[in-house]
């Protein structure tokens, strides 16, 4: 070993040392905000975007941000698990990109709970079964995730927060390239394969299962099929990698939602979501947004969904910027309120952090 590697090394395990000091040092003080909550929620979305964006704002490299940010999300996972250690519900098996977005936001989850449907995540939050639920509402590629929006109407749950997921999809397969005669996969990620499938697997089925992870499955029982899906569902189910990056936007891009049964407070940088229905009259949408414009709130997404209970019935979501305790949102939404038909706030919460 050379004199200039084992100095550096020497320099490394001093720091190590003073590192784990400063880490027990924070999980003590976490474990005493524990107590002082009193039975309150232990995980506090505001709060741990708020210690992040700080983080952010100091960082010089050579680390980038997402290394940042899952370092510390990390060490507040484990801070938060002397506290309590969170049942976190998304769709499963094991290896979806929900389990992935789950992951990212907490930092790892240690109880996972994995659950066959989007329907049965919503379920199991609401029956105290999980403390938190996480689920795709929309794509860059492919847009809103139409059963989440659904269910969201339904559901006496709250957003408590968001997190983005960069998707990279992989053709995975225990069989060659050439053997292939079956794709499988969620239809979102064949949608957002589309062109690639096109081009180099034209004529090959594609059907459509109920998770990526559950396509990764059912392509390493049977030969001479494939999955589109992550390269973790992969490596679970013991697949090869026949093709990498193979989305048609470099891009993609889905966005989760974090569900439970509390509220959250303000950050200092949040959106608020919310699900509404217009009387059926000429102008009726343009109205009932004008109190946004007319109390200087902005509007980040506009989306609408057929109703089930008539024929061209729609409702429409709406994400708008800051949160309900801010002066002007709560102004702006009690006017809301007062025109629409129909107004449900679904939550208040941090905007995504990298
Ligand atoms: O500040 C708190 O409320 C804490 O419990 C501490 C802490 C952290 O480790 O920084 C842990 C859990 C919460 O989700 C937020 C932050």
């Amino acid at each position: 070993m050379s004199d200039e590697l084992k100095k550096c090394r020497e320099q490394i395990d001093s720091i190590d040392d003073q590192m784990l000091k400063l880490v027990s040092e924070r999980a003590r003080l976490a474990h005493e905000i524990g107590m002082l909550k009193n039975g309150g929620p232990i995980y506090r979305p505001e709060r741990e975007a708020q210690v992040l964006r700080r983080l952010l704002s100091q960082n010089d490299g050579p680390l980038p941000e997402a290394s940042v940010t899952a370092i510390f999300r990390t060490v507040m996972s484990h801070c938060r698990a002397l506290e309590k250690e969170l049942a976190v519900a998304f769709l499963g098996p094991l290896g979806t990109y929900s389990e992935e977005a789950a992951n990212k936001q907490f930092g790892g989850v240690s109880s996972p709970v994995q659950c066959a449907s989007f329907d049965e995540v919503f379920r199991t939050v609401e029956a105290g079964q999980a403390d938190y639920a996480v689920v795709p509402v929309e794509n860059s590629t492919e847009g809103a995730v139409g059963r989440t929006l659904d269910l969201l109407v339904q559901t006496s749950l709250k957003i408590c927060g968001e997190v983005e997921l960069p998707v990279h999809h992989n053709l995975l397969s225990k069989s060659d390239l050439s053997s292939i005669r079956k794709i499988y996969s969620h239809a979102q990620s064949l949608g957002q394969c589309h062109e690639w499938l096109n081009r180099n697997m034209s004529g090959i089925e594609r059907i459509a299962v109920a998770s990526n992870a559950e396509a990764t499955r059912l392509a390493a029982e049977e030969p001479g099929t494939a999955a589109v899906a992550s390269k973790r569902a992969g490596e679970l189910f013991g697949l090869n990698l026949l093709a990498e990056h193979i989305e048609d936007d470099p891009r993609n891009t889905t966005r989760f939602l974090i569900l439970s049964n509390h509220d959250v407070a303000p950050s200092g940088k949040d959106k608020t979501s919310l699900v509404m229905a217009t009387r059926n009259v000429p102008g009726a949408v343009v109205q009932l947004l004008s109190p946004l414009a007319e109390n200087g709130v902005s509007m980040t997404k506009l989306e609408s969904r057929p109703l089930y209970t008539g024929m061209w019935e729609y409702v429409f979501f709406v994400d708008i910027e800051g949160h309900r305790d801010d002066e002007k949102v709560a102004k702006a939404l009690a006017e809301l309120e007062a025109r629409a038909a129909f107004v449900k706030i679904l939550g208040s919460y941090p905007v995504a952090v990298v």
